[in-house]
This record gives C-alpha cells, sequence and structure tokens, in this order.
C-alpha cells in the first residue's frame, strides 16, 4: 500500500471527490491515468455480489434513468440554470413530470453523480454536460461536424476522425478496436466467391488486385490475404495518414495514406472494398466518396464491393448495431 495506511487513502480518496484540483480536471495525461487507475482500483476491491449488482442492477437502472431524464430534458434544464440551484417545484413546472415520480428520478441520477443535491434544490454536474446538450437530445445529427462528439471534445470543425487522430491515445484505441473486434466477423471470404476475383484478374488492366479503402490498419485485407495466398495482384489498404502509419507491415500488403474524399490514386484495380465506413456519414458524404471510388472503376472489369450492416426496422437482435 506504499507508505499511506488504507485509512489515510480514503481520506485522500474522499478530498479528491470534494474538490478536485481544476487544474487536474483540465485534459491531461495524468487526470486520464488517475481515472483508469480508480476504475482498476474499484474492481480490485470489487466483491462478487458487487460485480453481479453492477453487471445486472445499476448498469441497466443507470442507463434507463439517463434516457428518462433525457427525455424529461433534465440535464439541459439544470445546466440552463445552473444558478441558482433548481428547486424540485421548478422542476416539476418544466417538466410537467409527478412530483414522486420526479423525486425517485432525480434521487438515482443523483446517486451515480449526474447531478448535485442542495437542501431541496438540485444542480447539474459538470461531467454530464455533454448530456445537456441539446444536440445530444432530440435533434437528428445530420452535419458531422456537429454533433455530441465535437461538442463532448470541445473541438468544432472538425470530423469525429479527425478528432481521434488528434488526440493520439483516442486514435490508437479506435484503430486498435476495429482491428481486433471483430475479427473474424463477417470476412468478406466468407460472404462473396472470392475464387471469382482470382479468376478475373487481369494484371494488363491493372497490378492491383485489392484496394481496401478506409480499411482501418488493414486487418481484414490481412486476413484475406492469409486466407488466400494465392491472390494475384497488388493489395492496398488505405486509411488517413495518422491512422495508416499505425498499421503493421505485412507483406503483399501495401499501407496508403489516403482521404477517400479526394480522387482516388489507383485506378482500374479489380476490387475496391470499403467496409463499414458509410455509417459515419450522412447520405451527401457517402455519396460524395463513392464517386471517387465510381471514377476509379473500370467499366466492366472492377468491382466495388460494399460492407455495411443494415439494421432492420423490426427484429434486430441486441447484436445488430455491433455486428463489426
Ligand atoms: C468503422 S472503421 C472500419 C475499418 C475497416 N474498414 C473495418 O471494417 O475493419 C471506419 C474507418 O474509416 C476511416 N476513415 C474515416 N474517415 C476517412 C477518410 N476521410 N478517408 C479515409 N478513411 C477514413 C477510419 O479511419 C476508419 O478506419
Amino acid at each position: 500500500m506504499g507508505s499511506l495506511s488504507p485509512v489515510q487513502l480514503l481520506a485522500e480518496l474522499e478530498n479528491l471527490v470534494a474538490a478536485p484540483p481544476p487544474d487536474l480536471l483540465a485534459e491531461t495525461d495524468l487526470r486520464a491515468k488517475l481515472y483508469q487507475a480508480s476504475k482498476r482500483a474499484a474492481l480490485a476491491l470489487e466483491q462478487p455480489t458487487e460485480v453481479a449488482v453492477r453487471l445486472l442492477l445499476a448498469h441497466p437502472v443507470e442507463s434507463t434513468i439517463v434516457n428518462i431524464a433525457l427525455r424529461l430534458e433534465l440535464f439541459s434544464k439544470l445546466a440552463d440554470a445552473e444558478y441558482p440551484p433548481l428547486s424540485l417545484a421548478s422542476l416539476v413546472e418544466s417538466t410537467g413530470a409527478d412530483v414522486e415520480l420526479l423525486k425517485r428520478i432525480l434521487s438515482v441520477v443523483a446517486a451515480f453523480g449526474a447531478v448535485k443535491v442542495g437542501a431541496g434544490s438540485y444542480t447539474h454536474s459538470p461531467s454530464y454536460k455533454t448530456l445537456a446538450d441539446p444536440a445530444f437530445g432530440n435533434a437528428n445529427p445530420m452535419d458531422p461536424k456537429n454533433t455530441a462528439v465535437q461538442r463532448a471534445f470541445g473541438m468544432a470543425d472538425a470530423y469525429l476522425i479527425g478528432i481521434l487522430l488528434q488526440k493520439r491515445a483516442a486514435g490508437q484505441a479506435f484503430g486498435r478496436l476495429m482491428s481486433t473486434w471483430g475479427e473474424v466477423n463477417a470476412l468478406l471470404q466468407h460472404l462473396y466467391p472470392v475464387e471469382n476475383l482470382v479468376e478475373g484478374f487481369d494484371a494488363e488492366i491493372s497490378k492491383v488486385m485489392f484496394v481496401d479503402v478506409g480499411s482501418g490498419y488493414g486487418q481484414k485485407a490481412i486476413a484475406l490475404k492469409q486466407e488466400f495466398p494465392e491472390l494475384l495482384g497488388r493489395i492496398a489498404v488505405q486509411d488517413p495518414a495518422m491512422s495508416i502509419e499505425q498499421a503493421p507491415t505485412v507483406p503483399g500488403i501495401e499501407s496508403q495514406a489516403h482521404d477517400f474524399f479526394t480522387e482516388q490514386p489507383i485506378n482500374h484495380a479489380k476490387v475496391y472494398y470499403i467496409r463499414q465506413c458509410l455509417h459515419n456519414w450522412p447520405d451527401d458524404a457517402c455519396i460524395q466518396f463513392l464517386r471517387h471510388l465510381g471514377d476509379a472503376l473500370k467499366p466492366g472489369y472492377s468491382k466495388l464491393l460494399i460492407y455495411k450492416q443494415v439494421m432492420p426496422e423490426r427484429g434486430a437482435s441486441e447484436w445488430s448495431p455491433y455486428r463489426m
């Protein structure tokens, strides 16, 4: 336990909780490390019953209550009126909710730190400010540079991927997630007769067989090459520069920095593959980057293969949104 006894450590932690130093709360590495360490410490101390309660009760209740609070616009109302704090009566009036129900909701959201409770009054908790943003509420986000993500990171005028890549650790975590999560899920070679591509390949037209556009670290093209070593021709994987530079070096796979909103640098390849990219963009942006791919195709020879999961309106499973 080092130089602090558990009792002293507890006192230090309680001081931190009561008044976190503002310079620590600013986006620093130390804050991120402390946050992660405190979560690991909680896991190290957790007892089996607490695990069951956390997973089976606390998480579902928390997300349900947050959803109810969002529907009542509780977070934005509290944030708007940060000072003076709002009374229960004024919240009843502005939300139209039943007083007893509202009291119960507020006590639960207060329990997990989303609002602060004074003497009969409530203020919002700064760490929940993203949920107070109207962009998080009812509006259907259509502008990819104006979503809850830009507000959460305080970075206007940047796309999600630009934000992630500027936050190096977040960008790397995203890249790792993409290259591990769903590693064996929905691979092209299990969905499409890849043998036809091998047969149809003509090196006279282009030496490039396969271009994986928006490839992440190239994980899916690598899996294809591993399973089909006989795949003739060059294989290129393309992602923005700061991402593709993290891609592993794999014989037979060429990494290329490319922004798919610009002209496709490889023309007349046999296959252009774009996997799990369209969902991040509104239709007009998808049309823009698909046009660039359309321009690169050789009519009658090249193929554009798009992989995208489509959520059925009815009958979606709880895994449907996550099948990467
Ligand atoms: C959800 S990941 C899918 C990765 C990979 N295709 C897969 O299925 O595992 C979306 C990818 O789009 C890439 N991306 C986002 N904006 C891009 C852009 N303007 N140009 C090229 N790639 C982009 C991201 O870097 C990321 O690798």
